[in-house]
């Protein structure tokens, strides 16, 4: 757990989060370490209940974003609210509002996860609000990701994916109202994958709102309600992953071979254009229409932002 960071980043006023009001707001963040501008002012805003992951490549600050949001990093600018709190002055009840899930985690590997769990838990219980479902049973929680039977195993036993459920329930085991995934399944199998997919979208349903940041635009397009991409110091792109191929590869390339030529266009509109192909006088053979994969279309924006940096 981190320590409380002093801050000279003034304070902002705070106020209560109502079902209206986004969970995490973002204006104008920018980072610098040393002379590196790693953040220009990005804008971002998570709705409550909304899973969100923040895709981007190595180095594009992903980490750096949500370190910030949770209080652990100081900006050098910008405004972020969390749970209508400035992170920068939260207190320890703000903080056990959040879950947070770092990239590696390391604890005694003598120690056994239901007792790690029982421990992280106590620091929880204190801020159990009233008529709230509060922090999770130990053995519920166990159970919820997948090992009570590694309950009282000593944790250095336990298998990479293990591991990383176990950083997950310690994550969630003050039943958080956000929680933040950085990388969360490096190291799962497919099986652990998908039953990790299952296990947030459940948490994100009890109004839990999630904040992820993932490599792997498979993770983003199975698991967020919006993808936000980060490259070059900036949101490139957001939406869904069906607004991120319209708005990102909307063009189309449509071709086909007419009187022994081959031809090609590239258009958004691929239904309208082919019917009025039909439609013409010509003979059209070896019709093909070719949608860029989001994937490629993705390498291909990065690669964009990060040559205009
Ligand atoms: N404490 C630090 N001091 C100096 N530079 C840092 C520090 N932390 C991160 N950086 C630099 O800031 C940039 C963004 O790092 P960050 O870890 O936020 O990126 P990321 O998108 O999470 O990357 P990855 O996908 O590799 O985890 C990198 O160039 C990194 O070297």
């Amino acid at each position: 757990m981190s320590t409380r960071v002093a801050s000279a980043v003034p304070a902002t006023a705070e106020t209560t989060v109502g079902p209206e009001q986004p969970a995490v707001r973002v204006r104008g963040l920018r980072m610098a370490y040393g002379e590196q501008e790693v953040l220009r002012g990005i804008d971002l805003t998570v709705d409550r209940g909304e899973i969100v992951a923040l895709l981007g490549p190595n180095g594009a600050g992903k980490s750096t974003t949500i370190e910030i949001l949770e209080g652990f990093r100081l900006r050098s600018a910008g405004e972020v609210s969390v749970l209508g709190v400035d992170p920068a002055h939260g207190d320890e009840a703000w903080r056990a509002r959040l879950g947070i899930v770092l990239q590696s985690w390391r604890d005694h590997a003598k120690w056994q996860a239901r007792e790690l769990l029982l421990h992280f838990r106590s620091f929880y219980r204190p801020y159990d609000r009233p008529g709230a479902a509060g922090s999770w049973e130990v053995d519920d929680l166990l159970d919820v990701v997948g090992l009570t039977e590694q309950a009282r195993k000593p944790i250095g036993t336990l298998s990479g994916g293990q591991r990383r459920r176990l950083d997950i329930a310690i994550g969630i085991v003050g039943r958080p109202e956000v929680l933040f995934l950085d990388e969360p399944t490096v190291g799962f199998d497919p099986e652990a994958r998908q039953d990790f997919h299952e296990l947030i979208r459940r948490l994100a349903q009890e109004r839990m709102t999630v904040l992820l940041t993932t490599h792997d635009l498979h993770e983003a397009e199975k698991l967020a309600d919006r993808v936000l991409i980060l490259a070059g110091g900036g949101i490139v792109a957001g939406g869904t992953v069906e607004e991120l191929s319209r708005q990102l590869g909307g063009d189309a390339e449509v071709t086909w071979v007419s009187a022994g030529r081959t031809h090609r266009t590239r258009t958004a509109d691929v239904s309208g254009f082919v019917r009025e192909l039909l439609q013409g006088d010509g003979d059209v053979e070896d019709l093909r229409v070719n949608r860029p994969a989001l994937e490629d279309i993705y390498l291909a924006m990065v690669r964009d932002a990060e040559g205009t940096r």
